[in-house]
């Protein structure tokens, strides 16, 4: 049997990481959280003072930072200059910046290079924006998750204290127009790609539909 890669994208919120780790748990499979990288250079430049709306600063920077990320679905871990940012890189200030930092090419060549390294001989699940399109397009499975803005609004705001549904749709609105109209790679629906709505299914009959997915097609 050939190595496996199931690319997972979507928009923001629309389940990609639940989805996936439950996926690779069931079958075994590494797991790759490809925002996670674009988050933890994010978080980097803020540390380090680079105005992150300023493409040619953050460009300047992008090979800097020394990234480690995990593929244990049930603990990944990311490290930035030996540092555990797991938790740093969720916080608001760095989900307001890392739509602009990964609109940077730069940033972009960088970690589609490493994503592709930790992919390798496959037998993985990888979440991202451009994953069946740009980072593993020969992919056998390729999944586009969406739901609808107030089912997403409604889920994350659950997951997070001190917010509301409409702050969180206005936020998600905002970051799923920048992803999508940027010049580098932007989010699109890959060709080929299944498109599950989740918007009326619970996570384990989405994870549920993947792996039907993945059977039908390996
Ligand atoms: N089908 C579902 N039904 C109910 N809640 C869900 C479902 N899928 C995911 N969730 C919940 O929605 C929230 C967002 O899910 P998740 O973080 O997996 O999305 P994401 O697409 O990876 O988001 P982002 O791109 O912003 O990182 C989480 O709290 C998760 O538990
Ligand atoms: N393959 C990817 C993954 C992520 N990004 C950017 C765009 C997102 O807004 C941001 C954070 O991702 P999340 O943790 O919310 O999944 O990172 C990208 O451009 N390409």
């Amino acid at each position: 049997m050939t190595a496996l890669v199931v690319a997972m994208d979507g928009p923001s919120g629309s389940g990609k990481s639940s989805a996936s780790r439950g996926v690779a748990r069931a079958l075994g499979l590494r797991y790759l959280d490809t925002g996670a990288m674009y988050r933890a250079i994010t978080w980097w430049m803020r540390e380090h003072g680079v105005d992150t709306g300023d493409p040619a600063a953050v460009a300047a920077r992008a090979a800097d930072p020394v990234l480690q990320i995990g593929t244990d679905p049930a603990a990944p871990g990311i490290t930035v200059d030996g540092v555990d940012v797991a938790a740093a890189i969720r916080t608001t200030e760095v989900t307001s910046a890392v739509s602009a930092v990964s609109a940077v090419p730069e940033v972009r060549a960088r970690l589609v290079a490493e994503q592709r390294a930790v992919i390798g001989a496959g037998d993985i699940v990888v979440e991202g924006r451009d994953i069946g399109t740009v980072v593993a397009p020969e992919a056998p499975v390729k999944v586009y998750l969406t739901a609808s803005p107030e089912a997403r609004a409604r889920r994350r705001s659950a997951e997070l204290a001190g917010t509301t549904v409409e702050a969180q749709r206005a936020a998600m609105a905002r970051r799923d127009a920048l992803d999508s109209t940027r010049k580098a790679d932007p989010l699109v629906m890959a060709a080929d790609a299944v498109e599950v709505d989740t918007t009326e299914m619970t996570l384990d009959e989405v994870v549920a539909e993947v792996l039907r997915l993945v059977k039908e097609r390996t």
